[in-house]
Formats: structure tokens, C-alpha cells, sequence
């Protein structure tokens, strides 16, 4: 039986990061070196900030770290010394040539995979945890075996993460089950277990579900697209509750006590945002199109439609309470990364948002508790609607806090669901703004009865709020 004494995992993010701080907890006799060619995230692994926030992450770094964690640059040294390498590097949608915006980019998945054969002495177990396009793992087991020097063997595992963000301790220490796909031969088998074994020492059995390969690459991106086709389903229907005048909340109460449905994500809102769901979806549409199968392909494409739609749809209705007019008139967003309890803007709707009201020449005042403005200017001079980092510099403030960001403004956009706006002085800030005082609850969190006995003008996501009598 193959016993894993030395982890490295390339690639320090999101996943790397945390996925590596549980399992060197949960198990305090293996070896862990997260490597990354980033020398300042692998810097801020080591110092007191850490390159990510995540709830309950500081804290674990610390306990583990130079004990059985230990964050490097040096990859090569570290792939040579391991007996399992997770590779947790970026997939992202590539942006040029074949597939263009929609097939994954892998080549950073191919150039750890070189890297792995061009150093690797003795056999190894190469797990890949990136979500990857179905039979990704076929391509690193071919480049592994082409440069593999004499003698050295290679075991392919898919062990897809399922984390989410603001969330991910949790969802590791408790995961509603791991997923490990190999090859199935004995090899294969044997690989699988090794992998298991790690898992079981804290994820009862039952929970740890093992496949073949493709059966697992191809849950991972049916997983995400189950989740962002409910998000995109609920948002379909609070554009018809709006115009109807049914509630959004009410509906998805009433659909979501159905056990065969479920009640988890049926929360109507501005669109999903994260990294992954529009990417891995855009993945398997493209996989679909390369299958032959086009219809498959349309109806995973309408989920991304669908929420591309919603994001528009809220902004021509906030313009259009705002005397279809914003230009020069202070916007207040409120929350600018993709959930709440994370620093992440990749994708956020926040961004696509803001970018529309830069186009009509309004002043867009930001807040948000974990993201800093290099990154907001970042996010929205990417290509696309606007590149100008001048223009952008003079349409867009940072604010450190949330009343400075609304102070004389004409409208507050919530757009991330962070708790401290549902406790704001609302009184205060209306007192503060300009009138009438709009107030757009893109993730249903406020008291919508009580900023309406305020003073304010106030438009939500799916219903139509009542009048003040
Ligand atoms: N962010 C999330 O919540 C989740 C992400 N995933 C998947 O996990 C993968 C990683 O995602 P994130 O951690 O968010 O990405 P990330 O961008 O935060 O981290 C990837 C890291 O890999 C490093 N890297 C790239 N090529 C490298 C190489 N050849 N050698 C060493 N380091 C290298 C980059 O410098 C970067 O620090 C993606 O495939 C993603 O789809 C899966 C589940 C959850
Ligand atoms: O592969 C990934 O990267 C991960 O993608 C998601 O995790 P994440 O994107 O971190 O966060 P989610 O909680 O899934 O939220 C995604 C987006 O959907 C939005 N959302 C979610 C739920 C809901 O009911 N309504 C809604 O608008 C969120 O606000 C957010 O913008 C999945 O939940 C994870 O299982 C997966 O591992």
C-alpha cells in the first residue's frame, strides 16, 4: 500500500491554500509545501496577511504553519521530494485563438504537468484538483509519460474541489463528500486509496465517492452548472414577479419547501459572480460544441444568458427611476466583491454593474469591507466596456466607510450581501442624501419596510415593494 508522507500542491489561491491548510490539521504526520511562482503570494502565505480572506483561515494558517505547512517558490525541489502533487493552478476561459472565451485555458495545467516529468526521480501520484474540461487528466498523463525520466511511473487522480468562498473552511472540514476518479486497474486502485486514506481521516467513508476519471472531471462541471442554472432560475422569475407583482422570496419559499427541490440557492439577486460558475458552464458548452452535441451546448449557454440578462435588466431599471438620467449624479455601491466574507471581485456582478453607470458619465462612490481600490481599478479597466484607468480614476471614489460612500449621493445599489448593511444607521443616511433618495436592494437583505417609512424611494429584485401609508 502506497503511504503518503510528502504533499507538495502547486498553486497558492484559493484552492491551493485552503484545501492544503485542512489537511496538514487533519493530518499532523504528512509533510505539506504549497509552492506558486508567485513570490509575493507565497510572501503573504508566510507573513501575518494572508493573500486571501476567508473566514477561520488566519487562524489555522498560524497553528499549522512551519509544523507540517510550509508555503515556497522553490517548485522544483519541492515537486522532487513529494510522493502526491495536487495541482491547483488556474483554469481560466481562454481569450484567444481556437475556443476563444469559451474552452478553459490549460496552459498553466500543462506547464505544471512538464514541470512534474522534467523533475520527478521516482514514481508519483499527481492529483488534478483544477476544474478541468473531461479528459484533461488523459493530456497530463500523456505529457507526464512522454518526458517521465527512466524508471519513473505516474498515477493520474481527478479529485475536483468543491469549496465555496467566504465559506471554504467549513465546506472542507465538513465537505458533503469528496470525489476521487483513477484509473481503473490495480495501479489505479491503489492510487485511489492512498488519496482516500488522507480524506477519511476526518470524512466518514461513506462520503468519499471514488470513479472513474472522466465521471469525475465531468461532476465537477455538472455541479457548478446545476448551481448557477438555479440562480439563473430564480432570477427568471423574479423578473416575472416584478411584473406581476408576486414576491420573489415568497415563491422561492413556497418551491423551496419541496423537498425534491430543496431550498438552498433559490436567493434571487444582481447575477452570480465568482470565478468559476460562468467559466466551468462556458466550459461545458464549449465541450458540448466539440461533442457534436449543439443542443446541450444552447441549453447550458442559456444559464450564462440568463444571468448576463439579469445584471442589464437591474441596471435599465436603476436608470430608469433615476429619471433615466444618471450623469454626474453620485451612485453608491454598496459591496463589491462576488459574496459576502470574501475579498474576491473576480466576475463580480458589482463589477458589470458599475462599469454601465461609468458609460453614463455617473460619479460611482465604492465600498466594500475587503476589497482595496488598485483592485476595483483593476476590475474595471479590463477590456471590455471601458480601458481608460484615467477615466476610470476620475468616475470611480473608494470610500473606507459605508457612510462616506452614500453621503450626498442620489442612489444606494446594494450589490454584495455583506451583514453590516443590513445594521446601517438608515435614518442617518437618508438624512445625508440627495432627494428623492433611491435605495436598489439587488440581494434582499434590507428592511424594505422600514427604508420606506424612512423617506426612501425603494426598488428590490424580484417584488415590488409596497407603498408607505
Ligand atoms: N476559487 C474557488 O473557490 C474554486 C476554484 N476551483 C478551481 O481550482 C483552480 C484554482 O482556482 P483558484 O485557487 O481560485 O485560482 P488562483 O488564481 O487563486 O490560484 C492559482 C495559483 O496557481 C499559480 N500557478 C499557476 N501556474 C503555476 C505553475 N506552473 N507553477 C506554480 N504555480 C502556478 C498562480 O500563480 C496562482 O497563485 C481552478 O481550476 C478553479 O476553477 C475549484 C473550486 C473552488
Ligand atoms: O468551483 C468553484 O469555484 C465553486 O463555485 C461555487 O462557489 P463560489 O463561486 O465560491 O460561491 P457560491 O456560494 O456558489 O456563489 C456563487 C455566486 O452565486 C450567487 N448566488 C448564490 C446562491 C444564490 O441563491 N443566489 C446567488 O445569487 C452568489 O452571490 C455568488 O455571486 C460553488 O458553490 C462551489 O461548490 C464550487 O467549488
Amino acid at each position: 500500500m502506497t503511504v503518503i508522507k510528502k504533499i507538495c500542491c502547486i498553486g497558492a489561491g484559493y484552492v491551493g491554500g485552503p484545501s492544503c491548510t485542512v489537511l496538514a490539521a487533519k493530518c499532523p504526520d504528512v509533510i505539506i509545501t504549497v509552492v506558486d511562482i508567485s513570490q509575493p503570494r507565497i510572501d503573504a502565505w508566510n507573513s501575518d496577511k494572508l493573500p486571501i480572506y476567508e473566514p477561520g483561515l488566519d487562524e489555522m494558517v498560524k497553528q499549522q504553519r512551519g509544523k507540517n505547512l510550509f508555503f515556497s517558490t522553490d517548485v522544483d525541489g519541492t515537486i522532487r521530494d513529494a510522493d502526491l502533487i495536487f495541482v491547483c493552478v488556474n483554469t481560466p476561459t481562454k481569450m484567444y485563438g481556437i475556443g476563444q472565451g469559451r474552452a478553459a485555458d490549460l496552459t498553466y495545467l500543462e506547464a505544471a504537468a512538464r514541470r512534474i516529468a522534467g523533475i520527478s526521480t521516482a514514481p508519483k501520484i499527481v492529483v488534478e484538483k483544477s476544474t478541468v474540461p473531461v479528459h484533461a487528466a488523459d493530456s497530463i498523463a500523456r505529457i507526464l509519460h512522454a518526458n517521465a525520466k527512466e524508471g519513473v511511473t505516474f498515477q493520474i487522480l481527478s479529485n475536483p474541489e468543491f469549496l465555496a468562498e467566504g465559506t471554504a473552511i467549513n465546506d472542507l472540514v465538513n465537505a458533503d463528500r469528496v470525489l476521487i476518479g483513477g484509473q481503473q486497474s490495480p495501479a489505479g486502485h491503489e492510487a485511489i486509496e492512498a488519496l482516500a486514506s488522507l480524506y477519511a481521516r476526518w470524512i466518514p467513508r461513506e462520503r468519499i465517492l471514488t470513479m472513474n476519471t472522466w465521471s469525475s472531471e465531468l461532476s465537477k462541471l455538472t455541479a457548478n452548472a446545476f448551481l448557477a442554472q438555479r440562480v439563473s432560475s430564480i432570477n427568471a422569475i423574479s423578473a416575472v414577479c416584478e411584473a406581476t407583482g408576486a414576491d420573489v422570496e415568497e415563491v422561492a419559499r413556497a418551491i423551496g419547501t419541496d423537498t425534491r427541490i430543496g431550498s438552498k440557492f433559490l436567493k434571487a439577486s444582481i447575477g452570480f459572480g465568482g470565478s468559476c460558475f460562468q467559466k466551468d458552464i462556458l466550459n461545458l458548452v464549449y465541450l458540448c460544441e466539440s461533442l457534436n452535441l449543439p443542443e446541450v451546448g444552447e441549453y447550458w449557454q442559456q444559464v450564462v444568458k440568463m444571468n448576463d440578462w439579469q445584471r442589464e435588466r437591474f441596471t435599465r431599471k436603476v436608470i430608469a427611476q433615476l429619471f433615466n438620467t444618471v450623469q454626474n449624479k453620485k451612485i453608491a455601491i454598496l459591496g463589491f466583491a462576488f459574496k459576502k466574507d470574501t475579498g474576491d471581485t473576480r466576475e463580480s456582478a458589482a463589477i458589470y454593474i458599475s462599469k454601465y453607470f461609468l458609460e453614463e458619465s455617473a460619479q460611482v462612490a465604492i465600498y466594500d469591507p475587503k476589497v482595496s481600490e488598485d483592485q476595483v481599478v483593476r476590475d474595471l479597466s479590463e477590456p471590455g466596456l471601458l480601458s481608460n484607468v484615467d477615466k476610470i480614476k476620475k468616475g470611480v471614489t473608494m470610500y473606507s466607510s459605508a457612510y462616506d460612500a452614500v453621503k450626498d449621493a442620489h442612489a444606494i445599489i446594494v450589490c454584495t450581501e455583506w451583514d453590516e448593511f443590513k445594521t446601517l444607521d438608515y435614518q442617518r443616511i437618508y438624512e445625508g442624501m440627495q432627494k428623492p433618495a433611491f435605495i436598489f436592494d439587488g440581494r434582499l437583505i434590507l428592511d424594505h419596510q422600514k427604508l420606506r417609512s424612512i423617506g426612501f424611494q425603494v426598488e428590490v429584485i424580484g417584488k415590488r415593494v409596497p407603498p408607505k401609508y
